[in-house]
């Protein structure tokens, strides 16, 4: 695979068929992708070597820049496009320059290198010879013997000149080589420019660390193409680095213990290698990754670099936020006065907790409201909104405001669907939180580049969903005076991404918080809600099987879910729902109960391929169809969609076989719609079923939820407790009771996190005097400022990476 990439050796013509070549200059460019190097080009041809009578021939494939002036070889073969006709596929091409050396010194003398004459174009050929391209771009020092006798500024001129021409073609062809695509290659190009070759040869595990997409499996196949040895440090340093992140994303922990990684890491890089590696050399290469702080080492635990000071800046700005002196304060009376009137606007009756709730969370620089469902806090948050705007004698009208008097009060949630609804519950403009921090990539850790937030009041519902790199950027974006409200259930399951910030936060004990208990939703004779507070503390009620208006429980086992599932389907259809009304939830994705299965024995019912017109389109087991209910993967911070958002098909562009690539597929999501590419097609699947993890957040009239022996290491409470939150009127549960008291008696283990501990370092709570670290910081904590103490930290060598691997042995590790 890494071939050696002699670009001015003649084309190998060993296969006639395919060993075609088309010499000539790129008139026109008729499409240019933006997101990768690939080109359709007209050209006029010079000289091809099949049968061709026209001047021009169109050539496609990828390219860097292009110069008209220049002529170029492509080395590719002639394809039969079924609407284009007969067009030139190159997979390689490159700047056609006469080897001889008259055709070099004319080159050199030419307008490519300016100041570069005759006399001293000869002198560069007589010396370097006619291979001298391919020597300049490999030893560009070559250029300083002597016999040559060049300036420092010609050595520059020839060397800039050479690789502009010839350094982007020869990249291009070395990363097809490599086999990897357009928009991948464009990706790495775009990093590493025309070192990239070089970098790919020396160390290609570094791609692993700066290009998203490529993965340690990938990385070390080609290292190993290369040659490179199982235990080269750059392996191993790749197989730690891989295995931390595997596990902080697998486990939503943000570190992990030595123990664990070194576990890990051994199986990764020893799966499918005859020679396993050499344990001391992996404990050195974690020691090496501390030193370079990839990886900080605190005590017994190892953090990925960004998780780590994520945590300490979260805690750091809480405190920013605490300490700030000038925060708006409000007199007791007039808050009493003030939800007195609100209750008489709005027609409501507040109750203890929920006027505690409001005079805390207007009173606090921070503050946390949880509450299982039905307890009112959605209730809270539109009557906070009224709260601050009348004690302000703000109008709640958005048209009163302009950019010079922006909206003093903002909403966001984590997911549209959450923002939407408090936008619907309070009538003011809530949004994601992405779209709040104008984040455009979901990874987005530039964070430099975000604006401080405006207004006197932030509110984010869902917290429980908010991960750690999240709530980092936007605590980091919240002004010292504002407000900051943070609402959710603590007992629901914790963020997809690592973290379990809600419950840390809660925890740490530093910051004001409400606790709703009072369930208001039992007024509408719901049973689902009451059912849900005893999941949550620890029982299931006695009439749990017995049927009610709202709720039933239908034993089966895992062979009968299937039908029974087809069953209440097709009565529910008949009664009337719809596709998005009812949601089947499951714990995992294979066999005979698992989503997939489920979800295509949904499709067919509420979703059928009728015999005539509608179209079909297989795709990695999946079959969409035309008006299928249609889940997000991933998040997509530029179109404003998430992971877990819920879509309908309403558009399919099938192309022949030959033009798939240019296959569509339309999804609307409520109030937007977005186009997917066929490359884009694994971030959706059908969402009939769903996993409860990618329910979060949403709710369903009905919810049919089995629960089976099969989903045993799924069995939690906080699961199980997610799941029957999510109906809002009807919840069907199927399966077997022992699986239902399972996930009651499992209370939900703790991720791996220290974002309390930080917390309770840095606000000078309990401390904890075994901890190096803590010590160490303690020197800096007297002035925190906004993004300044960590860089500081960091610069300084206050936080050391080698906390607590002081005397610690390589065999230690392996213990
Ligand atoms: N003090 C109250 N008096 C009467 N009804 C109330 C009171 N507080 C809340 N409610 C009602 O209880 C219902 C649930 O309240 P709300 O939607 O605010 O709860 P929630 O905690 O946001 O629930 P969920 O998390 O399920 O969305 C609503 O119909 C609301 O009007």
């Amino acid at each position: 695979m890494a071939q050696s990439m002699n670009l001015f050796s003649e084309p190998q013509n060993n296969d006639q068929n395919e060993q075609k070549y088309v010499v000539g200059k790129p008139t026109t460019t008729f499409f240019q992708a933006n997101d990768s190097f690939y080109k359709v080009l007209l050209v006029q041809v010079d000289d091809q070597n099949f049968d061709w009578s026209e001047d021009t021939i169109v050539v496609t494939g990828n390219f860097g820049e292009l110069n008209p002036d220049s002529t170029y070889r492509f080395n590719g073969k002639l394809i039969d496009h079924p609407k284009y006709g007969r067009q030139f596929k190159a997979s390689n091409y490159r700047n056609e320059i006469n080897h001889s050396k008259k055709g070099l010194v004319n080159y050199l003398s030419g307008s490519n290198f300016p100041g570069i004459g005759k006399k001293i174009a000869q002198r560069v050929v007589d010396n370097l010879g006619n291979n001298l391209v391919e020597v300049i771009l490999n030893q560009p020092d070559s250029l300083k013997e002597k016999e040559i006798g060049l300036t420092d500024k010609q050595q520059k001129t020839l060397v800039n000149g050479i690789k502009k021409n010839n350094g982007t073609a020869q990249t291009i062809i070395g990363l097809n080589s490599y086999g990897f695509g357009s928009s991948l290659s464009a990706a790495i190009f775009k990093k590493y420019g025309n070192d990239t070759l070089k970098i790919i040869q020396e160390n290609p595990y570094k791609l692993v660390e700066d290009i998203n997409g490529i993965s340690f499996k990938r990385a070390d196949r080609m290292a190993r193409e290369m040659g490179l040895r199982v235990n080269s440090t750059g392996r191993l340093k790749a197989g730690l680095l891989a295995a931390l992140k595997q596990l902080s994303v697998q486990n939503g922990d943000t570190y992990t213990t030595t123990r664990s990684l070194l576990d890990k890491s051994l199986s990764l890089l020893n799966d499918g290698i005859e020679t396993s590696v050499d344990p001391d050399g992996l404990a050195k290469a974690l020691i090496q990754l501390a030193r370079e702080r990839k990886v900080i080492c605190d005590e017994n635990r190892i953090y990925l670099k960004q998780l780590y000071y994520s945590e300490w800046q979260i805690a750091e700005n809480i405190k920013r936020i605490m300490d700030h002196s000038k925060h708006q304060k409000f007199a007791p009376k007039n808050i009493k006065r003030e939800i007195k009137q609100i209750e008489r606007d709005l027609q409501i009756n507040y109750d203890q907790s929920q006027v505690d709730a409001l005079t805390k969370a207007v009173q606090s620089k921070i503050f946390i409201l949880t509450g299982g469902p039905g307890t009112g806090k959605t209730t809270i948050i539109n009557g906070l909104v009224h709260l601050f705007a009348n004690l302000n004698g703000y109008s709640l009208d958005i048209k009163t405001y302009d950019a010079d008097h922006p909206y003093p009060i903002l909403l966001a949630a984590p997911t549209g669907r959450a923002a939407k609804k408090m936008s619907e519950s309070t009538n003011i403009p809530a949004s994601t939180i992405h779209r709040l921090l104008g984040l455009n990539s979901y990874d987005d850790n530039n964070d430099d580049s975000i604006n401080d937030l405006e207004g006197g009041l932030l509110i984010i519902d869902e917290m429980s969903m908010v991960d750690t790199s999240l709530f980092k950027i936007l605590i980091q974006a919240v002004p010292n005076d504002m407000k900051v409200i943070l609402v959710g259930d603590k007992d629901q399951l914790p963020s997809v991404g690592p973290g379990q910030i809600f419950s840390d936060l809660l925890s740490s004990k530093m910051i004001p918080k409400i606790e709703l208990n009072t369930i208001y939703r039992q007024n509408d004779h719901s049973t689902i809600i009451p059912l849900a507070h005893a999941i949550k503390n620890g029982q299931l009620p006695s009439d749990f099987t017995t049927n009610k208006s709202d709720r039933s429980f239908i034993p089966c086992n895992a062979y009968q879910v299937g039908s029974v599932i087809n069953q209440i389907v097709v009565k529910a259809k008949k009664k009337g729902f719809s596709a998005s009304d009812i949601q089947v939830l499951a714990p995992i994705y294979r066999g005979i109960s698992g989503i997939n299965r489920l979800n295509s024995i949904v499709q067919n019912i509420m979703n059928p391929k009728d015999r005539h017109e509608q179209e079909e389109i297989p795709f990695r087991g999946i079959k969409f169809r035309m008006h299928d209910k249609v889940l997000q993967l991933v998040n997509d911070a530029e179109n404003d969609i998430f992971n877990g958002d819920i879509g309908k098909i309403i558009g399919m562009q099938i192309n022949d076989d030959r033009q798939k690539m240019k296959d569509k597929l339309t999804v609307s999501f409520g109030d937007k719609e977005v186009e997917y590419d066929r490359k884009n097609w694994d971030q959706l699947t059908l969402a009939y079923c769903t996993s409860i993890h990618k329910a979060q957040g949403s709710e369903f009239d009905m919810v049919i939820l089995p629960m089976l022996p099969q989903y045993h290491i799924m069995l939690k409470r906080n699961l199980l407790y997610t799941a029957i939150t999510r109906a809002s009127k009807m919840l069907i549960m199927l399966g077997d009771y022992q699986s239902f008291e399972q996930c009651v008696e499992n209370a939900s283990v703790n991720r791996k996190t220290t974002l309390k501990k930080r917390i309770i370092d840095i606000m000078g709570g309990q401390k904890d005097h075994d901890s190096d670290s803590s010590k160490k910081l303690d020197l800096k904590l007297k002035k925190p400022k906004k993004h300044q103490l960590t860089n500081e930290l960091i610069q300084s060598n206050q936080i050391d990476p080698m906390i607590g691997m002081h005397g610690v042995t390589p065999q230690q590790f392996m213990s």
